[in-house]
């Protein structure tokens, strides 16, 4: 039987674990079994992941008697608003799901985040499990219980806080991930190192293309630490009301840019969190807070493994500073009007704050779009 590894979530009264390593949608009936008061689960997903690991979760949980109803929904960002969510609820609530039964997300961020806002508001509350499918999805969206869609006014805008019963990483399902999918969940794994980790930052110079290539027991630890450094922190403050906004370092960037392509494939969300680390870390240099080999450090690596490092990396016309500072006052880290940034004192030493000159942000934004 392939083994696994676990990361506990010690969350008083919801706690879970996330359990990491191969074939375990395979034996999803084992460890998703004992969450049901009937044996029955209701599966969202999309169209790509579905050709991939329906029928697999769904020959586990039916050969142990378990029943399964699936909806397939669009791939893509797209999908993450109102029409598809409002489908998603209502199908729910056809397939009278009740409140102990258990609704299994199974795919990316976009799904993760969707489902769990589904079973976040479905009858007040019912639990879920996800199944993440891609890198993102492993080492960050899946754990936290930060669920949501995006709303015509940016991202993430609509959520709530609703934490999952379990998280089944199986790390086969990145062997069907397409390159720039692959490249996009980095982006994710690169910021635990850049927040927190300058360890684990170094250990990614070094291995961070086995990563990416495949390399088993590579991607194994770049997953298992990304969700330790998370379980900490989420464990530390849930509803980020401090320590957890770091969490979001090169979000404020990214967030507004995603706005900024319309959600479309022009930036995946991981492409944005890599360009927005790489601005924050540019923010922090000129502000001071670091000297200038911490961002050119952060570009290098990127740089080495292909990945999206800058605004001219990004295809198609974008707004100009001024109009990209506004999609930034949509920030849910604002408070009283003022927006407030994750910076860095150098690689692994993130910090919040509110202290950034205005003009400071519009002079990196007009620089960063002059390089186009
Ligand atoms: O879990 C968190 O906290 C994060 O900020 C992780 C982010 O990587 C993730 O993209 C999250 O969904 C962003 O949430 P938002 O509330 O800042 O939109």
């Amino acid at each position: 039987m392939p083994s696994h590894e676990t990361v506990h979530v010690s969350l008083p009264g919801r706690a879970y674990d996330i359990l990491i390593g191969p074939g375990l949608i395979e034996r999803a009936a084992e460890t998703i079994g004992p969450f049901l008061t009937q044996p029955r689960v209701a599966v969202l997903t999309d169209e790509h992941v579905a050709r991939h690991h329906l029928e697999p979760l769904r020959a586990a949980l039916e050969g142990a008697g378990i029943a399964v109803s699936a909806l397939v929904l669009p791939a893509g960002e797209a999908t993450k608003g109102w029409t598809e969510f409002s489908r998603a609820t209502e199908w729910l609530l056809a397939e009278k799901i009740e409140r102990n039964d258990v609704v299994v997300a199974l795919g990316g961020g976009v799904i993760g985040d969707l489902a769990g806002f589904a079973a976040a508001v479905l009858r007040r509350g019912v639990r879920f499990v996800q199944v993440p499918t891609t890198l993102l999805a492993q080492v960050d969206s899946s754990v936290g219980g930060k669920t949501g869609i995006n709303a015509a006014a940016g991202k993430n805008l609509v959520g709530a806080f609703h934490q999952p019963s379990l998280v089944l990483a199986d790390t086969g399902c990145l062997d069907t991930l397409a390159e720039r999918d692959l490249k996009a969940g980095y982006g994710e794994v690169l910021k635990y190192g850049l927040l927190g980790d300058a360890d684990f930052f170094g250990w990614l110079e070094g291995r961070g293309a086995a990563v990416l290539s495949g390399d088993a027991d590579a991607r194994l630890r770049a997953i298992r630490r990304s969700c330790e450094m998370k379980a900490e922190i989420v464990v530390r403050d849930e509803t980020e009301q401090g320590d957890r906004a770091l969490l979001n370092l090169g979000h404020t960037f990214c967030h507004a840019l995603e706005a900024a392509t319309e959600y479309s494939d022009r930036l995946l969300h991981g492409e944005g969190v890599a360009i927005g680390c790489a601005m924050a870390f540019d923010l922090s240099a000129r502000l001071g807070l670091c000297s200038q080999e911490e961002p050119s450090r952060v570009r290098a690596h990127l740089a080495d493994l292909g990945l999206k490092a800058g605004l001219a990396d990004i295809e198609g016309a974008l707004p100009d500073a001024e109009a990209l500072l506004e999609l930034m006052a949509q920030d849910k880290k604002v408070i009283d009007g003022q927006l407030r940034f994750v910076l860095a004192r150098g690689i692994g030493e993130a910090f919040v704050t509110s202290d950034v000159p205005r003009e400071t942000v519009l002079a990196l934004l007009t620089d960063a779009l002059a390089e186009r």
